[in-house]
């Protein structure tokens, strides 16, 4: 998939004036890198000691798309127990969902068909899946194969697994443009039904939905 532009979509006024607004919730676990990876694609920058969340934190990207301009909304959860019904409330409204887990700590893996559960009880229908494996560059501490978290994903339909470091910059980038593509190629379909493609709107309202479940189930790398 292609590069995002260096400054987003560098001609435009980054919050305004997409063609695409994407909105897409972080979950997972606390302490498995969630803040550290949005931050990295924010900003392009790795910062070592992050707080806890507390609640859900808010970022935007601006990316460009096949020529496109998206708007990335993406919330960022707390991932301790505590601020779970706080974090529900951001589920409804997303048009997908990243769950992330630690690959040096067994047990957040274990935890991600806890968080796939939490997607189908509080968020909308057909929400588009992926699923991140962070901390990469701690190879040699690893608990999770990476075969392990394919099978999970194809088990559950999820869009695709990728391992991400935040610390050593790896598919940072490519898990959100990944991600938009899907978003993309699944709205286009809508839209090609409703008859409405090149008239998105531009205003507030949610201009992408997820309508079709995805073939594709497979896992990327
Ligand atoms: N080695 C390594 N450490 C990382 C990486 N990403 C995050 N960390 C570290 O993991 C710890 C937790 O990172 P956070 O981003 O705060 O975790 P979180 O998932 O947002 O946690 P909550 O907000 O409590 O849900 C911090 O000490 C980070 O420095 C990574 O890619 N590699
Ligand atoms: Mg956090």
């Amino acid at each position: 998939y292609g590069t995002p532009a260096p400054g987003g979509c560098s001609t435009r006024a980054a919050d305004e004036n997409f063609d695409y607004l994407f909105k897409i919730i972080l979950i997972g676990d606390s302490n498995v890198g969630k803040t550290c990876v949005v931050q990295h694609f924010k900003s392009g920058v790795y910062t070592e000691t992050q707080q806890n969340t507390i609640g859900v934190d808010f970022t935007v990207r601006s990316l460009e798309i096949g020529g496109a301009c998206g708007s990335m909304q993406v919330w960022d959860t707390a991932g301790q127990e505590r601020f779970r019904t706080i974090t529900q409330s951001y589920y409804r409204s997303a048009h997908a969902a990243i769950i992330a887990y630690d690959l040096t700590r067994l047990s957040t893996f274990e935890s991600v068909p806890h968080w796939i559960h939490e997607i189908e009880k509080y968020g909308a229908a057909n929400l588009v899946i992926m699923l991140i494996g962070n901390k990469s560059d701690l190879w040699e501490k690893r608990h999770v194969l990476f075969e392990d978290a394919c099978t999970l994903a194809e088990k559950y339909g999820l869009l695709a697994v990728l391992e991400t470091s935040a610390k050593e910059s790896k598919n940072i980038d490519e898990v959100f443009v990944l991600m938009a593509r899907e978003l993309i190629a699944r709205n286009s379909l809508h839209l090609f039904s409703e008859g409405t493609l090149g008239s998105l709107p531009l205003d507030s309202s949610p201009v992408l939905v997820a309508q079709s479940p995805s073939e594709k189930t497979h896992c990327s790398c």
